[in-house]
């Protein structure tokens, strides 16, 4: 369901644009021209078998259907001109920028854990150039596209990402992508302390760990950070007008 409203609408509340996704807690007004899909690193490493989560313990048995609804919400966001973004997570292949052993990083990385754990994986694990790092031979970037690696959960950190969206007068930020619990959340939340307006797509979404993971992840962000749409949504929410058009 969609509500159009006149250009430059700004709702009660402050939130941007002249079209509305059904979310939760309440529906959420966007502009196209403000708005960034973001894909959040649809890597081998997060969503194939084989890949470094698999290797580490992680069920990604689920990421199949996840990745074909992101090819559905990018073709969207292109179909409508909102800014696709596509992250990759991970580092130089002697994991320099993953930080030694004074970095929490190093302490927490399951990746780099698995890879104390089992020498012969070394320089495999989520190192540019590898397989690992590689994103899913489904989801292609095109022209026009940005495609930004980063070194840590949140996309916003030691990245250009932020001056990308000021540069672009983007507002709004639509997240896709592996995991809710970590690089999802921590992007989002990182975007809501800069000002963005943080939109998840649950269905586009894939936790690492147990299903309680990502619960709790959509319900925090519901209630402290942001809204929780679904792909369909999101497709309705940027179909052309003859499209959203009830036949009489
Ligand atoms: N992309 C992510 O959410 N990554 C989660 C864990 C990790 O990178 O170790």
């Amino acid at each position: 369901m969609t509500t159009d409203q006149p250009a430059g609408y700004r709702d009660p509340s402050g939130r941007h644009g002249g079209l509305t996704l059904p979310a939760r807690p309440e529906p959420i007004a966007f502009e196209a021209s403000a708005t960034a899909l973001i894909v959040v690193d649809m890597q081998n490493a997060y969503a194939t078998k084989g890949g470094y989560l698999d290797l580490a313990g992680f069920d990604v048995s689920a990421t199949g259907p996840v990745i074909e609804r992101i090819a559905r919400a990018v073709a969207a966001a292109r179909a409508a001109g909102l800014l696709v973004i596509w992250f990759q997570n991970g580092w130089d292949p002697d994991y320099v920028e993953a930080g030694g052993p004074g970095s929490p990083n190093w302490h927490k990385s399951n990746a780099l854990k698995t890879m104390r754990r089992r020498p012969e994986m070394s320089r495999r694990l989520l190192s540019k150039g590898s397989w690992d790092y590689a994103l899913v031979d489904a989801l292609k970037p095109e022209p026009g596209d940005i495609v930004l690696p980063k070194p840590r959960y949140s996309g916003f950190y030691n990245t250009p990402l932020d001056s990308m969206l000021r540069a672009r007068g983007i507002r709004t930020l639509v997240f896709t992508g592996i995991a809710t619990n970590v690089c999802v959340e921590s992007t989002l939340r990182d975007g809501f302390f800069l000002e963005y307006f943080g939109i998840v797509l649950a269905d586009a979404t894939h936790q690492a760990g147990p299903p309680s993971l990502q619960d709790g992840a959509l319900l925090n962000i519901e209630t402290f950070f942001g809204w929780v749409s679904d792909v369909a949504a999101f497709e309705a929410a940027l179909a052309p007008d003859e499209a959203r058009r009830i036949p009489a």
